[in-house]
């Protein structure tokens, strides 16, 4: 069965409240499509305008972060239950920039992915490796690793549904894409990887996405790759060209 592309955009720290509803309107005819499911990840204080604005679209909103316990005294943290109430579906785990700025571990990446999917979210998985590892030759090594604690108690249903965005930190905001093998290479890896820790059902069902300066022109070859189920785009998300890569074909 064909795995329906998944293409998300990751807005980071930017555009305000305001600002989040005008790219809203402004993408809206552009994203139409049926052949992807189309999400916005959207800093969390833009997620309830946000979906506003995107009401009668394609546009599924989405959070770029989510803590890992239900309520309390965690100053500053988002529960999940506040994601559920105001409707989101997908949350983005364990970005590079999560684990490298904030200090995300793998165990913290694993609490969350469960508590994501104990509240029905989807969580969008993040790994990747970084261009020591990479010129290291440990990449599958490091990004397997990635991927079997975040996967740690997690069901095959569940894993079933979930989406991993494998982002090499070098291609991230560098304007260096990886090389369409590059890409493939390691997606494959990584479905290889899953189909170990479950079976091949869980494996072929499983969406991964490609991350790191996707763009018009790179997408089409990378979404055409037999293991690369759509992407995770970061600054193209915030202009038109998004358009462009969602209608990739
Ligand atoms: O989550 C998205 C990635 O970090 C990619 O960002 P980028 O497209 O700006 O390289």
């Amino acid at each position: 069965m064909a795995r329906k592309k998944i293409i998300a955009g990751n807005w980071k720290m930017n555009m305000t409240p305001s600002q989040a509803v005008a790219l809203v309107n402004e993408l809206k005819p552009l994203v139409a499509t049926e052949e992807a499911d189309v999400v916005f990840c959207v800093p969390a204080i833009d997620i309830i305008p946000a979906m506003e604005a995107a009401k009668g679209s394609n546009i599924v909103i989405g959070a770029e972060n989510m803590y890992f316990e239900e309520k309390g005294a965690y100053t500053g943290e988002i529960a999940p239950e506040m994601l559920t109430d105001a409707g989101v579906k997908y949350v983005i785990i364990g970005h590079s920039e999560r684990r490298e700025y904030f200090g995300e571990s793998d165990e913290d990446v694993n609490k969350k992915v469960l508590k994501a999917f104990e509240h029905g979210i989807t969580p969008i998985i993040c790994c990747g490796e970084t261009l020591a590892q990479r010129e290291q030759g440990v990449t599958m090594d490091f990004v397997r690793m990635q991927i079997k604690i975040a996967f740690q108690n997690v069901t095959a249903d569940q894993a079933k549904t979930a989406v991993i965005a494998y982002e090499p930190i070098w291609a991230i905001g560098t304007g260096k894409t990886a090389t369409t093998e590059q890409a493939q290479e390691v997606c494959a890896g990584i479905r290889a990887c899953i189909a170990e820790i479950y079976d091949e059902a869980t494996a072929e069902a499983i969406r991964i996405q490609y991350g790191g300066s996707v763009n018009p022109a790179t997408a089409p070859e990378l979404f055409a790759q037999p293991d690369i189920d759509g992407g995770l785009v970061g600054g193209a998300s915030l202009k038109a060209d998004f358009g462009k890569i969602v209608n990739w074909k």
